[in-house]
Formats: C-alpha cells, sequence, structure tokens
C-alpha cells in the first residue's frame, strides 16, 4: 500500500480524491500497490465542492498529511505554501506530481535538483497542456532525438476566449466568465489573459525539449487583452485567424549565424486558417514539435478542465506508483548545458502591420521604402479606403501589410520609423504571423 497526500481540493484536486477513491481496485491492479488517500488538505473544511467527499479526509493540517505520505499530490497552486510543502515531502524523499506550472516555472530547477539529490520523483504533466500527453513524450519518448522547435496552443482560457470573439463576435468579458466558469481559467485569470500561464509552460516545455534551463523571466511574453474585435476581423477577411501561441526554438544567436542559443516568446499571432493549428477550437490545446528525426509531431487534446487534468495527474501517480514497487524511482530530468538566450536580433518572424493613412499620391510607396531600408520584404498588402471622396485630399485609407521573415529588431525599426511618417495617421495593429 502507498499512502496519497492530497494538497489542495479545488477543480483539479477534487477530481482527483474522486477518481482516487471511486478506481481504487483497477487503480491498484495497473499500479501494482493500493493507492491510498491519506487525507486532503484544504483551506476550509465547509467549503461547497464539485465533488462529494467524506469529510473526514479533510485536514488544515498539510505538513503533518505530508510527513506521512509515500507520494505527494499538490493541487493548490501559487508559489506558497506549495513550495515549502513540495520541498519537505522531496526531504524525506517522497515522490510528488503537480500541475503548478507557476511554481515549477520560477524554481524549477532547483525543485528537479531537490528532488534528484533525494532520490525522490517530482512529475508534472498536468503542468502543462492538461489532459494532453506532452511532458513525458518530451522526457521520454523523445530523449533519442534533437527537438528544434516546440509551437504550441497551450492555455484554454485564452484560445476559449479568441474562438468566442472569432467565431460568434463574442465580447471579451463574456467570453471570459465563460471560461471562469467551466473551470479553465486560473484562480487570478490575470494569468491567462496576460499570457503569464502560457509563459510559464513555455518555459518548461523549452527546459525539457532543449536540456536547458528556461525561467518565466527568459520568456518574451504578450497576452491577449490587446487584440481588438477589429483585429479578428481584418484577420478573418484575410484568411487568418488569431491564436495566442507559445513558440520555442533553438536559433543561431548574433545575425543568425553565430552559437546556438533560444528563444522563448508567447504572443497572439496570425494563422492562415488552413493551418493545423488555427483548427484547436474552444478551450482545446495543441502542441506542435519538431525533432531532426521525428519530424514533425502534434498533440491535441483537452488543456484545461478538472477531469481532463486529473487524468494527467493520475498518469503520474499511477507511474511514480509503479516504479517505487519495482523499488527503482525514475530520474527527475535536470538541465544538461546552459544555452544563451536570443536577443531581437536573432528571432526571426513575419509581422502583420495594421496602418491608417492619409489617402494621398505616394504615401505607399513612403511606407514601402521604409520597409525597403530596413531590408524587409513585404508579402502582402491590402488597402481598405475609409469615408471621404478618394483623391480628394481629406479621406482616409487602411492598409495592412504582412512581411516575410525578417528579424525581430529589423521589423520593430521598420514599424518606429513608419509611425513617424506625416502621411501615417496611426499604427492600429502590430500581430505576429506564423505558418505562411
Ligand atoms: N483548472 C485547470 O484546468 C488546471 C489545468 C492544469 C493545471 N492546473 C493547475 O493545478 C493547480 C490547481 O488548479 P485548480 O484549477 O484546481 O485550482 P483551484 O483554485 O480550483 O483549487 C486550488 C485549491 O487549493 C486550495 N488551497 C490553496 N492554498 C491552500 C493551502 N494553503 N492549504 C490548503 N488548501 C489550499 C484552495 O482553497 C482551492 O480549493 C494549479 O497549480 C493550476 O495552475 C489547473
Ligand atoms: N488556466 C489554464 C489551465 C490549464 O493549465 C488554461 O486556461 O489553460
Ligand atoms: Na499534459
Amino acid at each position: 500500500m502507498l499512502k496519497v497526500a492530497l494538497l489542495g481540493c479545488g477543480t483539479v484536486g477534487s477530481q482527483v480524491a474522486r477518481i482516487l477513491l471511486e478506481d481504487g481496485d483497477s487503480l491498484a491492479a495497473r499500479s501494482g500497490a493500493r493507492l491510498e488517500l491519506a487525507g486532503i488538505a484544504v483551506r476550509s473544511m465547509d467549503a461547497k465542492r464539485d465533488v462529494d467527499l467524506p469529510r473526514e479526509l479533510f485536514t488544515d493540517e498539510a505538513e503533518a498529511l505530508v510527513d506521512s505520505a509515500d507520494l505527494v499530490v499538490e493541487l493548490m497552486g501559487g508559489i506558497e505554501p506549495a513550495r515549502s510543502l513540495i520541498l519537505r515531502a522531496i526531504r524525506k524523499g517522497a515522490s510528488v506530481v503537480t500541475g503548478n506550472k507557476a511554481l515549477l516555472a520560477q524554481d524549477g530547477p532547483a525543485l528537479f535538483e531537490e528532488a534528484d539529490r533525494n532520490n525522490a520523483e517530482l512529475s508534472f504533466e498536468a503542468a502543462v497542456a492538461g489532459a494532453i500527453p506532452i511532458i513525458r513524450p518530451i522526457r521520454e519518448s523523445l530523449s533519442g532525438d534533437r527537438i528544434t522547435r516546440v509551437l504550441g496552443i497551450v492555455n484554454g482560457t485564452t484560445n476559449y476566449i479568441l474562438d468566442q470573439m472569432d467565431t460568434t463576435g463574442a465580447a471579451f468579458a463574456d467570453a471570459l466568465a465563460e471560461a471562469q466558469r467551466l473551470g479553465y481559467a486560473e484562480a487570478d485569470p490575470t494569468a491567462d489573459v496576460e499570457g503569464h500561464d502560457a509563459a510559464a509552460k513555455a518555459a518548461l516545455l523549452a527546459t525539457l525539449a532543449f536540456h536547458t534551463p528556461v525561467s518565466l523571466d527568459d520568456v518574451r511574453c504578450e497576452g491577449i487583452t490587446k487584440v481588438t474585435a477589429e483585429d479578428i476581423a481584418a484577420a478573418k477577411d484575410s484568411g487568418f485567424v488569431i491564436k495566442l501561441l507559445a513558440i520555442a526554438e533553438l536559433v543561431r544567436l548574433g545575425d543568425g549565424d553565430g552559437a546556438e542559443g533560444t528563444s522563448v516568446r508567447v504572443h497572439p499571432t496570425l494563422l492562415p486558417r488552413e493551418h493545423p493549428l488555427a483548427a484547436v477550437r474552444g478551450a482545446y490545446n495543441a502542441v506542435f514539435v519538431e525533432a531532426e528525426n521525428a519530424g514533425q509531431l502534434m498533440f491535441y487534446g483537452a488543456g484545461a478542465g478538472g477531469r481532463p487534468t486529473a487524468s494527467a495527474v493520475m498518469g503520474d501517480l499511477v507511474s511514480t506508483a509503479r516504479r517505487l514497487v519495482a523499488g527503482a524511482p525514475g530520474r527527475t530530468d535536470t538541465a544538461t548545458r546552459r544555452l544563451p538566450m536570443a536577443g531581437v536580433e536573432g528571432i526571426f518572424t513575419s509581422y502583420s502591420i495594421g496602418l491608417e493613412v492619409a489617402d494621398q499620391p505616394g504615401v505607399l510607396s513612403r511606407v514601402a521604402a521604409v520597409f525597403a531600408e530596413h531590408g524587409v520584404s513585404i508579402e502582402a498588402m491590402r488597402q481598405t479606403l475609409g469615408d471621404g471622396a478618394a483623391g480628394a485630399g481629406n479621406s482616409r485609407a487602411e492598409l495592412r501589410f504582412v512581411t516575410h521573415r525578417a528579424t525581430e529588431k529589423a521589423l520593430a525599426e521598420t514599424v518606429a520609423d513608419i509611425k513617424n511618417l506625416d502621411a501615417v495617421e496611426s499604427v492600429t495593429s502590430v500581430l505576429r504571423v506564423e505558418g505562411v
């Protein structure tokens, strides 16, 4: 028998408790030992929960519960006391399963090393893309390959919001409220909409994929709060959809021919409607992995929600239990090298740029000249005329450019110079583009 301590009984924790209680016999057969739920650390004994659970399992003494357990499942979220409780478990040699990407993106490398020193295992499949097996495939199935790029929709809340805005014209606030009601959003949904949750997952994916420590601070991050209904409509008109993408790549530093480094970023991105990631709807997640020998792989499924996320937690729990029964806890991966992070000159991307300009002769060529000065090549341009008589000198036009790939540095400088042209009234949007 293995004693399991559960820390936190919210959306995910309550589903983990339910599965442990309902499915005991079959879990025992699969694990090689009975997984006994020894107790659940909660903040309030009387809180309303998604699942009816025996009250005698609840305790407010989390430390004592941890001390009594062989396996600890942390689903409280946040940094403290989750971090101290995980360390307490690891230091007494208990293995830990967590879904806490915020903590791992901040302190992962230190926690992994501590687990390694104490012969304990720290697993976190639930922390990235919920139910989708992605951590285990990267750590194990692809451990004999060289991963070069990971591209993913890894936040269900923002995908749900953008999808609702795109398909039903829903307002941002209404779509967010629905995502919260469905249990996708973090306790503080700012982490979702500002991209921090996706950035934490991107840091974890990059750390494992490239065997180098990447923390939240290394991730360039932009959320979806500035994406407007007009951006979505304009994208739709041009055959694109807007997704919040996490992108982690191995790159060449300097102007593209230097040493190897990594670039990890999260931002709203235009994708052609025929791109496989464009078809990822609602709160679903998907992760593309490119590896030298495997080629392109795509992992798709439910990235959030109590039951799907509990499935990933249970997978880690059974795997860890099996290894404990066999007397050989698995190693927690630690970084094997330290790759530098790329600056803006090491990141190659495409931009979509929307401008409001005066509808006068010569404006287009002046704008085009700025692109040329920075060596940025234009892939496509659309012009929409605004109100006022064309050519009368007082009317406006909207221009939308899509560029070929160029360095982030050249693109940012191009946008800055375009803003300074007299004929340009405003830069209405700047979005990155993938898949063209
Ligand atoms: N909900 C999802 O879809 C999802 C998906 C993947 C990962 N996660 C991660 O799983 C973790 C849990 O998420 P959730 O959605 O279940 O959150 P939640 O807010 O629904 O549940 C967390 C629970 O922990 C309790 N808690 C917090 N501090 C505590 C303490 N000191 N002692 C005892 N209990 C405490 C809270 O009262 C709450 O009931 C988080 O790290 C989250 O990022 C969630
Ligand atoms: N808040 C997260 C939960 C899954 O990690 C999301 O919306 O994807
Ligand atoms: Na997962």
